[in-house]
Order: structure tokens, then sequence, then C-alpha cells
């Protein structure tokens, strides 16, 4: 990847701030949802109102755990691709991370600018959607999503751990993790995934077949990637080649945060009552909606 030295550098300021905070502590919460004292403040999300998002802005907005950065991969390999330009990180990608003058500096940054960001629908900036910025939508399961979070606050050494699986399992259903409840994240954006300039993207999909998915990336985004290209861009976005470049690219957190990359990891970990409740929670929910027929439940997770 490009220089990614303030990627980095943000990500180890977090891990030394988590060193020293308790899982009691780690949490404040911004206007009904808790976010981490580690990478988050209010004077930020205030600042983030001002934040003036441009047509070109590529917006890749997904709950904690559903595959966030490797999507942000494969949208930069896809600008290299085309363009021939290494994507620059001058700020740590997260677009609600971070102090609150960032929004003067994004100002100066080269058109498009990749937003990542794992806010609710309602909470992200207003102009996003009125200047058009294009946005994928990523979801996952949400049995992996769990796993996978419970995992990262588990291996990372300095990133405050629960006390159990069951623990978490318990936070994460009443949505006292961070940023906030895996359902209400999919409720809210289930009402935009058809606005015009969305698309939505399933992690089991781009497990199942990579090259079609990051193909239809590139034509949602405008971009006309050779097939060759696509099939260059698919070997290097494999969680195996991912993992294997994760210090590089993540610095010490990148092993912990490309784990395991696999679909079905919540059959080892959930007990029948979870299965249930979960099934209970999604059916509540989801079921019924166009994002619940979306995320097919029923393939990932039962059975
Ligand atoms: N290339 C590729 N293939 C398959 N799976 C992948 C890939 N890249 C990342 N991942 C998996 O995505 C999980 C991390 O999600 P995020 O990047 O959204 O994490 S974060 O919220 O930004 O911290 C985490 O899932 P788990 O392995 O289940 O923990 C990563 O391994």
């Amino acid at each position: 990847m490009a220089d990614k030295s303030k990627f980095i550098e943000f990500i180890d300021e977090a891990l030394e701030k988590s060193k020293e905070t308790a899982l009691s502590r780690l949490f404040f919460t911004y206007q009904g949802i808790p976010y981490p004292v580690t990478m988050c403040t209010s004077e930020t999300f205030q600042a983030l109102d001002t934040f003036e998002a441009r047509h070109d802005d590529i917006v890749l907005a997904s709950y904690p755990k559903c595959g966030s950065n490797w999507i942000l991969h494969i949208v930069h390999e896809l600008i290299f691709a085309v363009s021939k330009k290494k994507y620059e990180y001058p700020e740590f990608p997260v677009l609600e991370c971070g102090d609150s003058e960032k929004y003067q500096r994004m100002k100066q940054f080269p058109s498009p600018r990749i937003l990542a960001t794992h806010l609710h629908y309602d909470k992200l900036p207003g102009s996003i959607y009125k200047n058009k910025a294009k946005i994928l939508v990523i979801f996952r399961n949400p049995k992996d999503t769990a796993v996978s979070f419970f995992h990262f606050h588990k291996d990372v050494p300095d990133i405050p751990s629960y006390g159990s699986w069951d623990e978490f399992f318990r936070q994460f259903m009443k949505g006292q993790v961070s940023w906030g409840s895996y359902f209400d994240f999919a409720i809210n954006w289930s009402k935009h995934l058809d606005d015009e300039n969305v698309k939505f993207i399933l992690y089991e999909d781009l497990k199942e077949n990579l090259a079609t998915e990051i193909k239809q990336i590139a034509e949602f985004l405008g971009f006309s990637p050779t097939e060759e290209q696509i099939q260059t861009i698919s070997v290097k976005s494999t969680f195996q080649a991912m993992r294997a470049k994760s210090q590089e690219t993540h610095g010490a957190v990148g092993p912990f945060l490309f784990r395991k990359g696999e679909v079905g990891d919540w059959k080892n970990l959930f007990s029948g009552t979870q299965n249930q409740e979960m099934d209970e929670k999604f059916k509540k929910s989801l079921a019924g909606t166009s994002l619940g027929a979306k995320l097919k439940y029923e393939s990932y997770c039962q059975g």
C-alpha cells in the first residue's frame, strides 16, 4: 500500500491509549451511541457537522468487523490500476476518528478522497448525501461479525478484553459495544440501500466471487479496469495475501485484524441459546426487509 505512516501512527496511538483504559472506561456516548475514547472525541463529532463532502468522494460505510479494510484495499488498488497514482493516506481513513482539525486539513486533499466510516446513516454529515458522494455499504452476517469483534478485543494485547464470549455476546446484543448496535446500524441503512449513489456489498459474496464483485465495484465507481487488472487485484485481495502484508500495512495490529477471514466461524462460539436469541432478534428487526433478504441469513447464520 501507499505510505501509510499516518494510518499506522493513528492505530499505534490508539493502542497506546488503550493500554491505560479499562473496559469499564472505554466508551463515551455521543448522541446515544457508544464510541471508544481511544479513537473518537465529542469535539471531533461536533466538527464533523461542518465537513463538506465532494461529489467524487468515495464513502465506505460498514459496521465494525464487516470488512472495511478489505474494501479500502480493493478501492485503493482500483484507483492505482486506473490512474497509476498510489492513493496516499494523509489522515487515518475513518472519517469520525482523529482530531477535530482533520476536516480543515482534508479540504486540501486531492480527489478522490476515500472516507471509511462506521457511523449509522443518520449520523453522517448531510453534505455526503447532498453532494451525491458515492457510497459503498458493506455488510457481513451478524454472527460472524460478533465473533470477529469479540476476538479483536480478546486477541490484541493492548485492547481491553471482555471477561468471556458470553459477556461480549450480552453487550453486543444490547448494542453496548463500540459504534453501538449492529441491528440499529442495519435498520438505519436498510431504508437507503436503493438510493441513487449507494451500492450494497456483502462480505460473503466477496468471499465467494471476489473478481466479479471487484468488477461491480469498479463499474459503480465509474472505473474501467481491464480483465487482467481485475485478476491482479483479486490475487492481491485474498485474505492470505492481505494477511501476509498486514504488518507492513497496519503495523502491530495487522495480524490480529486479519485474523481468520472465514464465513461460519460463529459455529465455534455460539451456544444453542445464543443462536436462538440472535435468530429472534434478526426476525424482529430485519426479516421481511430488503436488507434482511440481501444478508442471506438462512444460508450464513442457520444450520
Ligand atoms: N481479504 C479478506 N478476506 C476475507 N476476510 C477479510 C479480508 N480482509 C479482512 N477480512 C476480515 O474482516 C474482518 C475485519 O473487519 P474490518 O476491516 O471491518 O475491521 S475494523 O472494524 O475496521 O476493525 C476480520 O474478520 P475475522 O478474521 O473474522 O476476525 C478480517 O479477517
